[in-house]
């Protein structure tokens, strides 16, 4: 007959007679398989803690995910009782771009050409804890310019354990308003108290919409606008639409209405995007100077550490991000991060930013930099910086 040893474990009946008699189970076999049976447990909550960050779908873990700022949210997002998102008040029609441009610049929104590494791709541990906290509008965000070194400037910034960004640009204020402040929030990734929310759409600094848009959302929204060189800013816009559709008429003759009088074509996005001046004044209607930062495209690339020790002060962070951080790769020609975010290897950005620009007529080139001088000049006066494009 099976006689039941102790700890009522069934699996484990054998025949009595058989064995001897069983001393009582060891003391240090029993705190082994408790030690087990707690690892396990351990596990388990891991598992279904970091779960409620990407399992959305699940409902009954959902409210594992749910961090104290969610309480803080705006009342205008909060749920329906059916669990869906609210349509809000002041939903719009997809934006315009300000410059809507010659047809083969496909106009001032187009998309980021992004390699995968620039995406969201956070690591098993930081997808783990990205399980914990709440997600939160964005207090800050990179809204310009095109073609400015955005890109560069987000995944420098994502190095700082106090900032949180989502990978991929939203195109939300442009593209996508009518879906919804809620919508909008849930492309954010989770953060804790203390961390920022931030993202970047290049295409919301021409965009004549955004800036009442931002500023309904939160006027105390910090905008960071990364600058460059508006005729490199220009040739660099050329050369990406160049390398998706390498038919397209030359740099040279999309930049005249006509070559003869010398006139050149503000309504080529490329163009008009870098007239930088006119763009600021739409966003000085609703934000004051002081809630925008200007930082320098060349100086991102020259001194990135310096810049972003400005960008760190602006966003009320503390200064992590310093020279320990980058080193300048000779092969790509760009100062690339010892480690990227949740990753301990050196990371460059993709092929797609610093590109090789053609070679372009210095006459035309000469012709540019004589329209953008005063529109520059303007500029330098209404932020009060020089960024020595003359
Ligand atoms: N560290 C580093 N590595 C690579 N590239 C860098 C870096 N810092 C700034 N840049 C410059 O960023 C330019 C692309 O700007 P954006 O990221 O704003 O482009 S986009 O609007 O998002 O498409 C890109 O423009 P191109 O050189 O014309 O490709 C770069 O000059």
């Amino acid at each position: 007959m099976g006689q039941r040893l102790s700890g009522g474990r069934s699996c484990l009946d054998v025949p009595g007679r058989l064995l001897p008699q069983p001393p009582p189970s060891p003391p240090p076999v029993r705190r082994k398989l408790a030690l087990l049976f707690a690892m396990l447990c351990i596990w388990l909550y891991m598992f279904l803690y970091s779960c409620a960050g990407s399992c959305a779908a699940a409902p009954g873990l959902l409210l594992l995910g749910s961090g104290s700022r969610a309480a803080h949210a705006p009342p205008a997002l909060a749920r329906g009782p059916d669990g869906t998102a609210p349509r809000l008040p002041f939903q719009a029609a997809p934006a315009t771009p300000l410059a809507a441009g010659k047809e083969p610049a496909e106009g001032a929104a187009s998309q980021e050409e992004q390699s995968p590494e620039t995406l969201d791709s956070p690591s098993s541990i930081s997808s783990f804890f990205s399980g914990s906290g709440s997600k939160q509008l964005p207090q800050a965000i990179i809204i310009g310019v095109k073609k400015g070194g955005t890109r560069a400037l987000l995944e420098f910034l994502r190095v700082h354990p106090d900032v949180r960004a989502v990978g991929a640009e939203p195109h939300f204020f442009d593209r996508s308003y009518d879906k919804g402040l809620a919508w909008y929030r849930d492309l954010m990734p989770r953060t804790l108290e203390g961390q920022i929310t931030m993202e970047k759409t290049p295409s919301y600094f021409v965009t004549r919409e955004a800036p009442a848009r931002i500023s309904a959302m939160s006027k105390d929204t910090k905008l960071i606008v990364v600058v460059r060189d508006p005729v490199t800013r220009a040739i660099s816009d050329y050369t990406q639409t160049l390398s998706k559709r390498p038919d397209i008429p030359t740099f040279e003759s999309l930049t005249f209405k006509n070559r003869t009088t010398g006139l050149i074509d503000t309504s080529w996005s490329a163009i008009q995007i870098g007239i930088y001046a006119k763009h600021l004044e739409h966003w000085l209607h609703h934000f004051p100077i002081g809630q925008m930062l200007f930082v320098s495209g060349e100086r991102l690339i020259s001194d990135p550490a310096g810049e972003l020790g400005r960008v760190q002060d602006f966003l009320g962070l503390k200064r992590i991000i310093t020279d320990k951080h980058f080193y300048f790769n000779k092969t790509k020609g760009f100062p690339c991060l010892k480690k990227a975010e949740g990753s301990s290897k050196p990371h460059c950005l993709g092929k797609t930013k610093g590109r090789t620009h053609p070679e372009i007529d210095r006459e035309v080139v000469r012709r540019l930099r004589e329209f953008y001088r005063p529109f520059n000049l303007k500029f330098y006066q209404m932020t009060g910086q020089d960024f020595g494009w003359d």
